[in-house]
């Protein structure tokens, strides 16, 4: 059985850093939130499209009020008022002085702006009590960015500060890549949708909900395809038509070694390659993952049955590998931080042991809680509410209260 990080290298193999999967999109710039850009964004214009003023104050020119203190101030003739977005009529000459605002165009002949709370006013004069640094609260054209500059590169996820980058870059439509399309099941005769009254045996779906869920989150498109009974010809039919339809696949159950564990069978009589059967970890042992070299190469992850199971590997496995194809250049990959457990952590060391519980910020420090309640891959209830996942690696067998452990983040602290 392979190690989970070995587990990783394959999988991360199977998406290529220029993936021909990945279509373009135009957007426009409101819509553009969350998707990934596809182009590099080159300005057309410079930062600051003009020289301007940081203050509301006095645009002056500097040989004039450089030797100027509180017994003698410069007073200068005020030959204009600029506020912004005017564009000034007036060349300030020795003497004079332009009543200016935050953000208006800097005069020709002035140089430096003096900040209002520095000065007096005597009708349409201005005193100059402190002398100011030469160039002072100008902000100059281009000492941003310049044309021709990128300001963006491509593979970044577009959130506030890159949308309004390109608000100011005058993009008001964006190339993006083509959201991954996710085709989800879930296996089994057992189970029911939530809507049916639970005859003995029966089992409540959950899995497709959480899948449909976490890969909405994580930016792609839901392919929902139901509840398939453990019957290999619908099983073979749903399997040929989401690999067929989707650039990923999910199915949760039968991929165990149940007589009624049917999915590896059917991949490969539909020609996939398998790369894993199983994994060095717990929950989530039996995790599935093929692909489709002769077709589409579409990903197929078979996910353990269990609830939690199913979720563990997504987090673990599906969601950086939909990051990857959906065109994130950097940061795709399962992120781990390190932080204080509050709790005594347990595992056999025989596989990385998965312990699901929540950061909490205590007096500054975020520490790791476990959930209470049961610990077992069937019980889902109490991964409501949590946020990280605590690894204990091969070997490891003890975390005790106080000491660090390494966390996977699974949402939002
Ligand atoms: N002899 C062995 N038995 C099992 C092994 C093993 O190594 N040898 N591994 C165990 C582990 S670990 C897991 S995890 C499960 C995974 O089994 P499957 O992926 O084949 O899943 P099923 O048998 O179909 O279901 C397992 C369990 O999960 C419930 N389930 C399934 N689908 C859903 C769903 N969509 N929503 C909610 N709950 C679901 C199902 O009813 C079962 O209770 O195998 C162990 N057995
Ligand atoms: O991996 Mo199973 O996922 O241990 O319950």
């Amino acid at each position: 059985m392979l190690q989970v990080s070995d587990v990783e290298a394959v999988i991360s193999n199977l998406v290529q850093p220029l993936d021909p999967r990945r279509d373009i999109e135009i957007v426009d710039l409101l819509a553009a939130s969350d998707r990934i850009l596809a182009n590099p964004i080159t300005s057309q214009l410079d930062f600051p499209h003009w020289d301007n003023s940081a203050m509301d104050g006095y645009a002056v020119r500097y040989a004039d009020v450089q030797q100027a203190n509180a017994q003698q101030p410069a007073i200068l003739d005020i030959v204009e008022e600029i506020p912004a977005g005017y564009q000034p009529k007036t060349t300030i000459q020795p003497g004079q002085a332009a009543r200016i605002f935050t953000g208006a165009v800097i005069p020709t002949g002035a140089d430096t702006v003096v900040m209002q709370e520095r000065t007096s006013r005597e009708e349409n004069r201005v005193l100059i009590q402190v002398a100011p640094q030469p160039k002072e609260y100008v902000r100059h054209k281009g000492s941003y960015y310049q044309a021709g500059n990128q300001l963006l590169p491509a593979g970044i996820k577009l959130k506030a500060a890159e949308i309004a980058v390109l608000a100011a870059a005058q993009c008001p439509q964006v190339k993006v890549y083509r959201r991954p399309k996710v085709a989800i099941f879930s296996t089994g005769d057992e189970l029911v949708t939530p809507n049916t009254p639970l005859q003995p045996g029966q089992i409540v779906d959950s899995n497709n909900y959480a899948l449909a869920t976490l890969v909405k989150e994580t930016g792609a498109e839901p392919l929902l395809l139901g509840i398939v009974k453990d019957n290999p010809v619908a099983l073979q039919e749903t399997i040929a038509y989401a690999i067929a339809n989707a650039d990923i696949v999910l199915s949760s159950g039968g991929v165990s070694v149940g007589e009624y564990d049917y999915v590896d069978k059917i991949l490969e009589d539909l020609g996939a390659e398998i790369h894993i059967r199983a994994v060095e970890m717990t929950p989530g042992k039996p995790l599935t993952v093929a692909n489709f070299p002769q077709q589409n190469s579409a990903i197929y992850f078979g996910l353990p049955g269990n609830p939690v199971s199913a979720l563990v590997t997504f987090w673990r496995f599906v969601q950086p590998t939909i990051k990857k194809l959906a065109g994130l250049s950097e940061g795709w990959e399962a992120k781990f931080i390190k932080v204080r457990s509050h709790d005594e952590l347990r595992a056999n060391g025989k596989r990385e042991t998965y312990i699901w519980g929540k950061l909490n910020l205590v007096a500054d420090v975020y520490e790791f809680h476990t959930a209470g309640g049961t610990h077992n891959s069937g019980n889902l209830i109490n991964l409501a509410q949590t946020n990280a996942l605590a690894v204990l690696s091969v070997g490891q067998t003890l975390i005790t209260a106080g000491e660090e452990v390494q966390v996977l983040l699974i949402a939002a602290v």
